[in-house]
């Protein structure tokens, strides 16, 4: 019996997207979903509370962020990540792989494991696919990650063909190391770089280990946004219609609704606490620079078709100047407002799904928020 269960509600009839639930044993989120990042188990800047005030049904946080501090003993003491930080709904946790490699300064991958410096202290750290599942079944997150390589963009056909056979054989490793598969659900990570054929070897090497959900990896590192559309036909087509299937690492409103038409569950990604916190926030008409000299006498909301607390009760003068003055309360505006725009975006792309409508959703969005 797996943690987790995958609800098929409807498919969209104008687009490959579908409406869907995830039933974990912390409840259940809606899909198309964006899972805000919470990567030291606190979405910066806001509370659990405030969390569930813009909806939040499922929040990510990280392997390697909390193994190098505080330590998942210190989690695992505290009652896991939920008892921990406080947050009684969905956790999914990233394995570690994409940060150890982009993260510390790798020193070396070799098949029992990965070397690397920590980037808190410098000091040296050896991590294995079983340490990865040791950890992720101490924080007790709902869905845990199996431990893979993220290769970077562009990479060669032959290091992409071995990095990907080396991922499955981790991910078989992960597998076998897995202690609580009826509480957390383990989902593999199909790689394979930009080549097709790598991608689709990736999926079915993956399938034959049966998971019960699936994140496309090894995208959103900096190629361009056509080559991740191709590697998603062709890979998403090859993933069990009855298993959720996870887009790590994206993304901008425009990936959010091309990958929800291409047939992806789940998103995550820093940009709106990212770029929340410079003082850049998404609005309906695309993105403001509130700290703009523009917006010193600017009386209006960020964005006055959002219902959040932000766009409620404060102006873009009143937010420009908290950000200006280096206001704490101003990165927590415009990381509330920016989480907000985002899982509301998913609310109406759920709906346009109910309505066999999600094409022309993305061609009224694209064109009100200044994308071609
Ligand atoms: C930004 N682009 C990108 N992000 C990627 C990520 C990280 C996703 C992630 C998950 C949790 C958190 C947390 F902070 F909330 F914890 C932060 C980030 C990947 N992760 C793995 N395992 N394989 C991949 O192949 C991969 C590809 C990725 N492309
Ligand atoms: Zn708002």
């Amino acid at each position: 019996m797996s943690a987790v269960r995958y609800e098929l509600i409807k498919k969209c009839k104008q687009t490959g997207a579908r409406l869907g639930r995830v039933h974990t044993p912390h409840g259940y989120f809606d899909t198309p979903a964006f899972m805000p990042v919470g990567t030291q188990a606190t979405v910066k800047g806001m509370s659990p509370d405030e969390l569930k005030a813009i909806d939040a049904q499922i929040i990510l946080s990280n392997t390697y962020h909390l193994y190098m501090r505080p330590g998942h003993e210190i989690v695992k003491e505290a009652g896991g990540l939920h008892g921990f930080m406080n947050w009684d709904r969905p956790i999914l946790t990233d394995s570690g792989g994409f940060q150890v490699f982009s993260l510390s300064d790798l020193r070396d991958i070799k098949e029992e494991g990965v070397t690397f410096k920590s980037h808190i202290d410098g000091s040296k750290h050896f991590f294995t696919p079983e340490m990865a599942i040791e950890v992720q079944n101490a924080l007790g997150a709902d869905i845990i990650m199996a431990f893979d390589e993220c290769i970077p963009y562009p990479a060669d056909f032959n290091y992409a063909k071995n990095s990907l056979e080396r991922t499955t054989r981790w991910a078989k490793r992960c597998k076998d190391a897995h202690k609580n598969t009826d509480r957390q659900a383990l989902f593999g990570i199909v790689q394979g770089g930009m080549y097709k054929e790598l991608r689709e070897q990736s999926a079915y090497e993956l399938l034959e280990l049966d998971f019960p959900g699936y994140a496309i990896g090894g995208l959103s590192v900096g190629e361009p946004a056509e080559l991740m559309y191709e590697m998603l036909e062709c890979t998403v087509p090859l993933l069990p219609e009855d298993k959720p299937r996870y887009l790590m690492g994206v993304g901008s409103p425009d990936y959010l609704i091309e990958g929800a038409i291409r047939g992806i569950d789940m998103f995550d990604c820093v940009l709106p606490t990212r770029i929340g916190r410079n003082g850049t926030v998404l609005t309906s008409r695309g993105r403001v620079i509130i700290r703009d000299a523009a917006y010193a006498r600017d009386y209006s909301p960020l964005d006055p078709e959002c219902d959040c607390y932000c766009c409620r009760n404060f102006t873009r003068a009143y937010i420009r100047h908290l950000i200006k003055a280096g206001e704490v309360l101003g990165i927590r505006l415009t990381t509330w407002h920016n989480l907000r725009f985002l899982l509301k975006l998913m609310e109406d792309v759920r709906k346009a799904i109910m309505e066999d409508r999600l094409g022309d959703f993305r061609n009224e969005f694209f064109s009100k928020f200044g994308y071609k």
